[in-house]
């Protein structure tokens, strides 16, 4: 990844701050389900900026050096880095209800003695950042920016979410809900740029963003973004398990789902850039696929005797000539733990793509078959995360699903079977890292993917 200077601080950061949070950071972090970096040792750390919000809390973006052995240069590859957004609360004394939050206490530089914990559990904390939001304007290099159409309450309780996330959320008083990026890339992120091009667009699937927070320094990012907070939803994850548990169909859900992303795919076609198909286009997308899959073997050769197989689907897009979906703005990362159902209706979440992937490359024009690759491996996931293996309530679903897509598209994305096969085995090795780093128990569940789509002929 190109350095930029969100990983390569000025050198004038406040380094005596660093001298009492290096070493609890470095144990921290890694501990950290949000942490990308999983299982790899901090080597290096610094500070980028750091911002007191309030007495008692502090603002800091710190950069993080890990040697990347798994990467596809190898043992010898140089260090890889990161930037994180930390929100910092300093006390002498941390109070009971904040003892899970603790980092640690600082044994030297200007926090010596002082304890140390991660402020977004601290509801104090959590509401001032609310208030910041609330009434705009700037702290050092933080802008905090609304919609004035939305009305912000006053005094909304905060409690932090407790579920499996990349970043962190707070939701206030079941009116709102703040995501706080934890691994800032310069740039806009799509998870704000998207919805708000979507309700630019009356696009109504999709909460708007009523209130955001950026940096300016060293470069431009988003850091946060507050949207309303849709209540009694479930996700369509938890849905798609009851219903396997409780013996149930999921079709009809699954054609809802189907028309919802159809309709959102449609208003980001109307929103924002799209870009005609083209056979070069076909090439350059199977070879950063085979380029992927060779980086995932190198990272879990688990993987190796299935990569033959698996090209074959790369190979078969790029000799295709034609009949290829134009390119546009999709969701990038649709899995049904990214759909909230309330009442009969599903609305999509976390347009942020796949966390792993480079900004710039999230916000690429792509085909749309890309999402619905997504969710068809999501009830493949479902099928699979119990026993005993319901394969068949899986295909179901996904027939379903793009009987629903097509019903409300005008075109269905089974009639582009090299295209939804690639996509299909890309994401099946982007889950295979994934859960190789986050979660190597759930490891089986892409890796029976793999199998399949190895061996597959386009249907
Ligand atoms: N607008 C919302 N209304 C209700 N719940 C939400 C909303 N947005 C997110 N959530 C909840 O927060 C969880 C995490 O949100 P998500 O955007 O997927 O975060 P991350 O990118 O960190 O994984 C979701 O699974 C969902 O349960
Ligand atoms: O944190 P995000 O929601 O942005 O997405 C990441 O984590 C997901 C798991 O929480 C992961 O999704 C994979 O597991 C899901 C079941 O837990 C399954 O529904 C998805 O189909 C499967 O990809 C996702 O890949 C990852 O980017």
């Amino acid at each position: 990844m190109a350095k930029t200077a969100l990983h390569r601080p000025s050198g004038q950061g406040p380094a005596p701050l660093l001298t009492s949070l290096a070493g609890l950071l470095r144990e921290w972090l890694p501990r950290q389900r949000w942490f990308a970096g999983k299982g790899r040792p901090v080597t290096d750390l610094a500070l980028v900026s750091s911002t007191e919000l309030y007495p008692g809390c502090l603002h800091l973006l710190v950069r993080t050096e890990f040697l990347d052995s798994r990467s596809a240069a190898g043992a010898g590859a140089p260090p890889a880095d990161d930037c994180y957004q930390l929100l910092l609360g300093i006390r002498k004394v941390v109070p009971p209800r904040l003892a899970h939050a603790v980092i640690g206490r600082a044994s030297a530089g200007p926090l010596s003695g002082l304890m140390v914990y991660d402020a977004l559990h601290d509801t104090r904390a959590a509401g001032l950042l609310l208030e910041r939001l609330r009434r705009p304007g700037t702290a050092g290099p933080l802008r905090f920016e609304r919609d004035v159409r939305v009305t912000l309450p006053a005094g909304l309780a905060p409690r932090l979410l407790d579920a499996e996330q990349s970043n962190s959320s707070v939701v206030y008083g079941d009116s709102f809900i703040l995501k706080v990026f934890r691994r800032i890339q310069p740039g806009i992120n799509p998870d704000l740029e998207v919805p708000c091009a979507l309700a630019r667009q009356g696009c109504t699937r999709v909460p708007a963003p009523a209130a955001w927070f950026r940096t300016s320094q060293p470069q431009e990012a988003t850091l946060g973004v507050l949207q309303p907070f849709l209540p009694g939803a479930t996700d369509g994850w938890s849905l798609a398990l009851e219903s396997l548990a409780a013996d149930r169909e999921f079709t009809d859900e699954a054609y809802e789902l189907g028309r919802a992303t159809a309709e959102v795919h449609l208003a980001l076609a109307s929103a924002l850039p799209v870009d005609a198909p083209s056979p070069p286009r076909n090439r350059r997308l199977a070879e950063a696929m085979r380029e992927r899959l060779d980086a995932a073997v190198h990272s879990v050769p688990e993987l190796r005797p299935y990569a033959p197989g698996l090209r074959s689907a790369f190979d078969a897009l790029a000799s295709l000539d034609s009949g290829v979906r134009p390119a546009q703005r999709i969701h990038g990362d649709l899995h049904l733990g990214q759909v909230l159902r309330a009442g009969q209706r599903w609305s999509v979440i976390d347009f942020e793509g796949e966390p792993a992937r480079p900004l710039a490359e999230r916000r690429r024009l792509q085909s749309p078959v890309r999402d619905v690759a997504g969710m068809l491996r999501s009830f493949d996931y479902a099928a699979r995360s119990r026993q005993p293996w319901r394969p068949e309530w899986a295909e179901r679903c996904r027939e379903a699903y793009c009987a629903g897509y097509a019903a409300e598209a005008e075109w269905d994305p089974r009639e582009e079977p090299e295209l939804l096969r690639a996509y299909e085995t890309d994401r099946a090795v982007y889950e295979v890292l994934y859960e190789a780093r986050h979660r190597p128990d759930w490891l089986p569940v892409p890796m029976a993917a793999v199998g399949r789509l190895a061996s597959a002929e386009v249907r």
